[in-house]
């Protein structure tokens, strides 16, 4: 991954980054690289995440899934458990990995019709194995297998920690399963089964997924200048501290749509603390020029957006044609077009005083993910350090999962009652 955080400086932006603040950066970033190695070679909680590409065995999780003869996936998962694996397939353009990551039924019953079961395989995934959405999408998947006498115990792979529901349900119908690595959580746990499990059975080369995120492992350094991961959550940081709230994250190729989705959690549910954190914005070039980009040029001096590119890609031509004022695209490739909408919004973005940072990698391939997903795990991880937050846990979601198992009867909860207890004020 490359950085290039030109147009974040104060020389481009409002608020922008000075370069004596740079140095300052530099100095806390070298301190955080201390206490992130110490965390990485004492394998601690969270900072083991970034040994995963050493730790995570490829053949293993092959071996474990070679028995599953599939030509598609169904991942019943959510957060951490299910946008890793869906942003590994996606950007290697996979069609057939279908996530099951939200209770709707009728969404949950579409996607059921439409799937062949047969040739489907299911992988669940949860860390803790109680989590309540993909316990019960499991139940639903598995009756309407059994309803369409299709053997679900043939076609499954189970993801979870050492005890829970889905480990005793596993080791009762000898299902493989494979471990949510310890110290790791959910949402830096790509680079494990958890994220690779999916592209395994598609036959995808996971161990260059691994490569890519041994490369990005390996360029963190103690200083920004020479360590794109670390610049990029240093320089979010910096502009956190100077009223930009807000981060629209663009990548320029469809296959990174799941990959922005994977950031969102990624840096909401790390950071987002103490009355701290970014709001990740979820976008995509050059589609959400034509829908977003007016409040990011012309909107509040709160927002930065992040630019992702390749740098080679497939492309096509664009067919000439002989109409005046549309001969220009006629010379060019939707490849071209794409690059010049890239190079044109940042500039309308610097253009208006706002800071962005651009972000490319070399392809949209097995390696190129790899790098893009650990460098983004050290970028938060950094970001976390910086602003003295707990990066690995995520204490303020329990609530609303304590409120909803209480309403469904599941125990009496303090939450559940408070839900009772709502101020009504309806208008209709
Ligand atoms: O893997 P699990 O334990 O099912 O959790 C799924 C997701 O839910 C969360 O715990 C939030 O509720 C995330 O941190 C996690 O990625």
């Amino acid at each position: 991954m490359q950085l290039d955080i030109g147009n974040a400086l104060d020389s481009v932006a409002t608020p922008g980054v000075s370069t004596d603040a740079l140095d300052r950066l530099d100095d806390a970033v070298a301190d955080a690289h201390e206490t992130i190695a110490a965390g990485m070679s004492n394998a601690r909680f969270g900072y083991a995440s970034l040994n995963l590409p050493e730790t995570t065995s490829a053949a293993g999780i092959e071996r474990a899934v070679d028995s599953i003869d599939a030509d598609a996936v169904l991942t019943v998962g959510i957060g951490g458990s299910a946008l890793g694996a869906k942003t590994i397939t996606a950007a290697l353009g996979e069609a057939n990995h279908f996530l099951l990551d939200n209770v709707d039924p009728e969404a949950t019953n579409r996607l059921l019709d439409a799937l062949d079961f047969e040739s489907t395989a299911i992988n669940v995934v949860s860390k803790s194995g109680t989590t309540a959405e993909t316990l019960a999408n499991f139940l639903v998947v598995r009756d309407a297998y059994e309803a369409a006498g299709v053997d679900w115990t043939e076609r499954t792979v189970v993801t979870t920690g050492e005890s829970g529901p889905l480990a005793e349900l596993a080791a009762e119908e000898e299902l493989p399963k494979l471990a949510v690595p310890d110290g790791v959580p959910g949402r830096f746990s790509a680079l494990s089964a958890v994220g690779l499990v999916a592209p395994a059975i598609l036959g995808y080369d996971i161990e260059a997924v691994l490569d890519g995120g041994r490369e990005a492992r390996d360029s963190l350094t103690e200083s920004i200048d020479d360590c794109p991961a670390y610049a990029y959550g240093a320089l979010a940081v910096a502009l956190e501290r100077r009223g930009v709230h807000t981060n629209a994250f663009m990548p320029y190729a469809e296959a990174l749509e799941p990959f922005a989705e994977w950031f969102a959690q990624l840096w909401a549910e790390s950071l987002g603390k103490d009355g701290q954190g970014q709001t990740p914005a979820r976008a995509l070039g050059a589609t959400d020029q034509h829908s977003q980009l007016q409040l990011y040029r012309a909107g509040r001096h709160d927002t930065m957006v992040t630019l992702v590119r390749p740098t080679a890609r497939d492309d096509r031509e664009i067919p000439a044609v002989d109409v005046e004022g549309l001969a220009y695209l006629g010379d060019a490739t939707l490849g071209d077009l794409l690059d010049a909408e890239f190079e044109a919004t940042e500039a309308s973005l610097a253009a208006a005083d706002k800071p962005s940072i651009r972000v490319e990698l070399d392809r949209v391939d097995e390696h190129g993910i790899g790098d893009l997903l650990v460098s983004f795990e050290a970028a938060c991880i950094m970001a976390g350090e910086l602003m003295g937050v707990e990066t690995f846990t995520q204490p303020a979601v329990e609530w609303g999962k304590n409120a909803a198992r209480g309403l469904l009867g599941g125990e009496e909860t303090a939450e559940a009652a408070a839900v009772r207890d709502k101020r009504e004020y309806r208008i209709e």
